[in-house]
């Protein structure tokens, strides 16, 4: 199945949207034109994480943007929506059984072209590369280049998303040297106000229509 994949790639953080801040902030991320959100929740609590994906998932539908579970293929699959695996998360070909036939599944590539291939080979929707820059929220990640990048861009059909450390700064750059998505964390949630996530999407967003 193939998916228009082109955009702001919002991902929560439950430290940044702790203190009823995840539902207000994550609407004004999708107002300011996020395409893709991220439910990433490493907690135990299966209900509370239940509560927010469903919360997460009617937000979605409101702005026709793709709710994606990270890691947890049972609430994925529980809710109908899409899934990121990274490269400890189990079989992304057993993961698809278990999921609607349109639903997106995403594969970390970290800096390797060959765990890309073979995320290709296994029916990833996109390919996630990165960090590509310094991270406050995952700094121990493998960096990645932008000469990765475009090599990955020349090689693969596939939409690609850019993670690790991107701002306003840096995102021009990453879609200049081919990624479709942009996943950001900090950059986006680390504000103190809705209307600043807001704008700051916006800016992001804003970017692909100029390059
Ligand atoms: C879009 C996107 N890309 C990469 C990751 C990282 O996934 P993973 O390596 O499994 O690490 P965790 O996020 O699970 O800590 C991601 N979540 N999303
Ligand atoms: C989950 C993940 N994988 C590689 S970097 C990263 C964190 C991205 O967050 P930030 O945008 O705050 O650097
Ligand atoms: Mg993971």
């Amino acid at each position: 199945m193939t998916h228009r994949l082109r955009g702001l790639y919002a991902i929560t953080d439950s430290t940044l949207l702790a203190d009823g801040r995840l539902l207000p902030f994550v609407e004004a991320a999708l107002k300011g034109g996020a395409r893709i959100l991220q439910y990433r929740d490493k907690s135990a609590d299966a209900a509370r994480r239940l509560d927010e994906a469903q919360a997460l998932r009617d937000l979605c539908e409101h702005y026709t943007a793709r709710l994606i579970i990270n890691d947890d293929v049972e609430l994925a699959a529980r809710l109908r929506v899409g899934l990121h695996l990274g490269q400890e998360d189990g079989s992304l070909p057993a993961a698809r059984t278990q999921l609607d036939p349109d639903a997106i599944i995403g594969a970390t590539c970290h800096a390797q072209l060959e765990l890309a291939e073979q995320a290709a080979q296994d029916g990833a929707d996109y390919l996630a590369f990165g960090r590509f820059f310094k991270s406050r929220t995952k700094p121990d990640a493998p960096a990645a280049s932008l000469a990765l990048l475009t090599q990955a861009r020349a090689r693969f059909n596939l939409p690609i998303v850019a993670i690790g450390g991107v701002t306003q700064q840096n995102a021009g750059v990453l879609i200049a040297n081919g990624a479709d998505m942009l996943a950001v964390i900090h950059e986006l949630f680390s504000v103190s106000s809705a209307a600043e996530v807001e704008r700051r999407a916006r800016a992001f967003s804003e970017l692909f229509a100029t390059h």
